[in-house]
């Protein structure tokens, strides 16, 4: 009996799952970074309205990812998603200079919002294959993310086409688990 109840409360503690949250303005990548970690590939996106949820589980930890839709439209709603949220992973288009300003905005709202203040927040610094774009350096400096102190962050490149970067994301991720 008492294994039973041992294996029960193991499985539990092992599956339980860890709510994620994916948001960024529209086109930066959210979508197509959601598939690759599920599939390993690229799928044809069409802007996302509302959002999708899968569970990506890496090395037995299961994550439930809400990708959000990005437009402006539907920032608004982003909030709907944040209750139990343990970590938001927040895409930027690296080549997207002039709205860089928009999604600094919508991280600092994000980060004084009630429902996350126990988050950690992952940086994707996407579409590192475009020319010219933006390095994660340079997106960290922007968003003064060295500021931050109340929340756990990592910047990271990567590039959804070919998945380079998002292994290492997830990772960092992994390694949150259980520091709390
Ligand atoms: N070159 C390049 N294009 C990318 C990359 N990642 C995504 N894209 C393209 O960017 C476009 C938008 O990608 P989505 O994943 O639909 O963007 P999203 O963030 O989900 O957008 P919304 O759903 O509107 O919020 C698509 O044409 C993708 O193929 C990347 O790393 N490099
Ligand atoms: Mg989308």
């Amino acid at each position: 009996v008492m294994g039973l109840i041992f294996a029960k409360l193991w499985s539990l503690f092992c599956n339980q799952e860890h709510k994620v949250i994916i948001v960024g303005l529209d086109n930066a990548g959210k979508t197509t970074i959601l598939y690759q970690f599920l599939m390993n590939e690229v799928v044809h996106t069409s802007p996302t309205i509302g959002s999708n949820v899968e569970e990506i589980v890496v090395k037995n930890t299961h994550f439930l990812m809400w990708d959000i839709g990005g437009q402006e439209s539907l920032r608004s709603s982003w909030n709907t998603y944040y209750s139990n949220t343990e970590f938001i992973i927040l895409v930027v288009d690296s080549i997207d200079r002039e709205r860089l300003a928009i999604t600094k905005e919508e991280l600092y709202r994000m980060l004084a919002h009630e429902d996350l203040r126990k988050a950690a927040v992952l940086i994707f610094a996407n579409k590192q294959d475009m020319k010219g774009c933006m390095t994660a350096a340079e997106i960290s400096k922007y968003l003064t993310l060295s500021s931050i102190k109340d929340h756990p962050w990592h910047i990271q490149s990567c590039c959804a086409l070919t998945g380079e970067g998002l292994c290492q994301g997830l990772e960092w991720m992994t390694s949150r688990i259980g520091v709390r």
